[in-house]
């Protein structure tokens, strides 16, 4: 909307008064509410025969929220272009449906609605929803977070004004309306003033068509005066038309005509005077009037037949969608420019979007550092070996205190006495906590109390068997045999506590037979396995736990924080009425999530960033690869998650539902991922779905940058960056689909 096209107005008067950004013009001589009454009358009636056009019709109108309980019932509605509208019925008759439908915010069932001679919606060049419409709706649906001058400044952008527009219309409007300080926020405003910020936002863009939902609710009665005023001078100087409803019937005397509904019809359309002239001296005597004659009519079950017959015609009759035989006004402003108008709007609402970010730095800081302290926590607790472990020791071959303690190696002194000494000499101080028993049943007692995780027993000849199995080979007997294994029993319930002790075991008698061998002037490759593991191709002998997990993980819990956090986003804007306001002002779903993926940015670069430093420099994980590859990943992976959120968020209606249906998402992602469990050691169908799961190729593709060092080429890498664009894309194509769904 440029500056010259809003000041390009050929109906305004000479001398009136002006607002500077907006070219309002007051009409000359319109200073009594009954001059601009007089002057609204004679207008009505010359746009009943045909001077100005219509600025909206509705036909035929049928909508219900629940079948067999029709909200419209064949609605016929004619607002004249450039004139005031007032909407007048009960509670619960069905007004903010109708407005809802001609905003194009919700879909008849049935019947037809043009707005400029266009559909609602499918014509942009009418700009409705868009910059030609201007909607107050009946809640207040502003951020309370966002302060007055925020407020006002976002929907002015999101309409295409240039800042300068935007700061002199602010003022003019804060003048006009009595608002407060700017700076104040929405949510430290009284109810009164809410609603004139409310009002001023429909304002700000000064829309062709103007439609307000009970605007002068809470609003004393000097300012409702004033804002009827002013929506006569729109109306007189820009030729602006106005829809609104109100439940004071009496101040609808101002509007140039009146629709009465009731039941989900119009009961009757006409200048107020003349339905006081027809019905009462009041409108309230009218109102009352049309409503005794209508209830003495009674609708009867047939009505609702009839809807369901008009329905149907409209499906098969093609002729339903032609505009009807009355005078359409054209489109007034310019029409939308495509992307030009996308780019501008993306930019309001990623505006808005870093300016709720920035509120509440306390939480941005939190929400930043969640994933780094998850996986600087994760790294802590898990993957190092558990140490001193308490293990049970029964020596019948020697008092282990008196001589065990006392026995060092010599090496190349050949010393085949006391091998248990030997043997627990090379067992690790650090992973194993020896505890000395007299007896096995000792041993034993002590592990099912819980107070070892087994034990180790030496028989009472141990070293002379064990020397006479090794020297006589394949003639040994039987009793030799037995005499010479050393007994270990564990506890095997926690296999992450046995392994390291079995290990520990293996490793120390590993060594005290090479010790032995050497000793005694053997090659001590004589009593290695044969199974001769060489250095490894990928990793190392003893690779961490952790470098196994940590890295891949992080690709899990960097990826579940954003479902929680942008469906609450969405689903907040939802109910705050943010999001149908900002879709009113043109906005399409699509736009709002890549103005919500560009602020998110910031957040997910930094967490991933912050992540990959923390493995890397405080937690010491050796990235063979190109790490740019896995910052990427779990920048991706961040994204993958929002735009999960964004899913949730679209039908979602509460918080909590979104936090539920987040976990338990969640949950199996991570379990079936190969996050924690390799995906091998699945059942095969399980197998199957893991793999087609946003993180298990991408947290495969991690751990092949991190261990293996293969690049984005190799086919282990790139699958897991196409899944999680594809989850991406996929998860951002749905929510636009659920939301049209939705609208109905
Ligand atoms: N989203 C919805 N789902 C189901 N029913 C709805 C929905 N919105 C409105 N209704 C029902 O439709 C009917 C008309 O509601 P609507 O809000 O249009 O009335 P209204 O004339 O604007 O009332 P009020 O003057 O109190 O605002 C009511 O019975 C209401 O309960």
């Amino acid at each position: 909307m440029s500056g010259d096209i809003l000041q390009d107005d050929s109906s305004s008067e000479e001398g009136g008064f002006r607002n500077p950004a907006l070219n309002i013009e007051e009409p000359p001589g319109s200073d009594t509410e009954l001059d601009i009454r007089i002057m609204r009358r004679k207008r009505a009636q010359s746009v009943f025969v045909g001077d100005l056009g219509a600025a909206v019709v509705v036909r035929d109108a049928d909508k219900s929220y629940k079948a067999g309980t029709p909200v419209l019932m064949g609605l016929n509605m004619t607002v004249p272009c450039g004139s005031i509208y007032g909407l007048l019925g009960s509670s619960g008759c069905g007004k903010t449906t109708l407005l809802s439908c001609i905003i194009a915010n919700r879909k008849l069932d049935s019947g037809n609605i043009w707005v400029f001679g266009s559909k609602p919606g499918t014509d942009k060049s009418i700009g409705v929803p868009g910059k030609n419409i201007g909607y107050m709706p009946q809640d207040i649906s502003l951020y309370m977070e966002f302060s007055i001058e925020e407020t006002l400044t976002y929907f002015g952008t999101l309409c295409g004004m240039s800042s300068e527009q935007v700061k002199t219309t602010r003022a003019f409007l804060k003048e006009l309306l009595d608002l407060p300080k700017e700076s104040r926020r929405i949510s430290s405003l009284s109810g009164g003033q809410q609603r004139r910020v409310s009002f001023a936002t429909a304002l700000i863009h000064e829309p062709e068509l103007l439609i307000l939902d009970e605007p002068t609710v809470g609003v004393d009665p000097v300012l409702r005066q004033n804002i009827w005023k002013h929506l006569g001078k729109l109306v007189s100087s820009k030729r602006t038309t106005v829809i609104i409803t109100t439940h004071y019937i009496e101040e609808a005397r101002n509007a140039d005509n009146i629709g009465i509904m009731r039941s989900g019809r119009l009961l009757a359309e006409k200048n107020p005077q003349e339905l006081m002239d027809d019905y009462g001296s009041t409108l309230e005597k009218v109102v009352l009037r049309l409503c005794r004659k209508d209830t003495a009519l009674k609708i009867n079950p047939s009505d609702f037949a009839e809807v369901l017959k008009r329905r149907d015609a409209a499906a098969q009759n093609e002729d339903g969608k032609k505009i009807p035989d009355v005078r359409m006004a054209g489109v007034m402003k310019e029409p939308e420019t495509g992307v030009q108008d996308s780019l501008i709007r993306i930019k309001a609402l990623t505006g808005k979007n870093f300016a709720i970010l920035f509120r509440n730095l306390i939480l941005l800081s939190f929400v930043i550092w969640i994933p780094v302290f998850l996986v600087s926590i994760m790294c802590l607790a898990l993957g190092s070996d558990p140490t001193h472990l308490s293990i049970g020791l029964v020596n019948d071959e020697v008092d282990h205190y008196s001589v065990c303690t006392n026995i060092t190696r010599v090496i190349g002194e050949c010393n085949i006495e006391n091998l248990s000494c030997q043997f627990l000499r090379n067992i690790p101080e650090d992973t194993v906590d020896l505890k000395i028993f007299n007896t096995e049943e000792d041993a034993l007692t002590a592990v099912q109390e819980g107070k070892t995780w087994g034990f180790i027993k030496f028989p009472n000849e141990f070293s002379s068997l064990f020397w006479e199995r090794a020297a006589t080979g394949a003639n040994v007997d039987e009793a030799t045999l037995n005499g010479s294994e050393i007994i270990v029993r564990l506890d095997e319930s926690s296999k992450q506590t046995a392994a390291p002790i079995k290990k520990a075991l293996y490793d120390a008698f590993e060594d005290f037979i090479a010790d032995m061998l050497s000793d005694c002037g053997f090659d001590e490759r004589q009593g290695e396995s044969v199974l001769k593991f060489n250095t490894p191709i990928f990793g190392r002998d003893n690779t961490d736990f952790r470098e196994y997990l940590a890295p891949s993980l992080a690709v899990g819990i960097i990826f579940f924080f954003p479902i929680i956090t942008s469906a609450i986003r969405y689903i907040q804007e939802k109910k705050c009425g943010m999001m149908e306001r900002s879709l009113v002002a043109g906005v399409n779903v699509w736009e709002i999530m890549v103005a919500y993926s560009i602020s998110e940015f910031f957040v997910l670069a930094i967490q991933a960033l912050l992540t990959y430093a923390v493995l890397t420099l405080v937690f010491k994980i050796h990235v063979l690869g190109t790490g740019i590859l896995i910052v990427i990943t779990y920048l991706l992976s961040g994204y993958g998650g929002v735009s999960m959120g964004f899913l949730f968020g679209s039908f979602c209606t509460e918080e909590i539902q979104a936090a539920i249906l987040a976990m338990a998402a969640f949950f199996p992602n991570f379990l079936l991922s190969g996050l924690v469990w390799p995906v091998e050691g699945m059942p095969v169908p399980l197998q199957y779905v893991a793999y087609v799961l946003p993180c298990t190729l991408s947290s495969e593709s991690v751990r092949s940058i991190v261990s293996r060092g293969w690049e984005f080429s190799h086919p282990n890498v790139w699958p897991g960056f196409v899944i999680l664009i594809a989850y991406i894309v996929g998860y951002f194509i749905l929510t636009v689909l659920i939301h049209k769904v939705f609208k109905r």
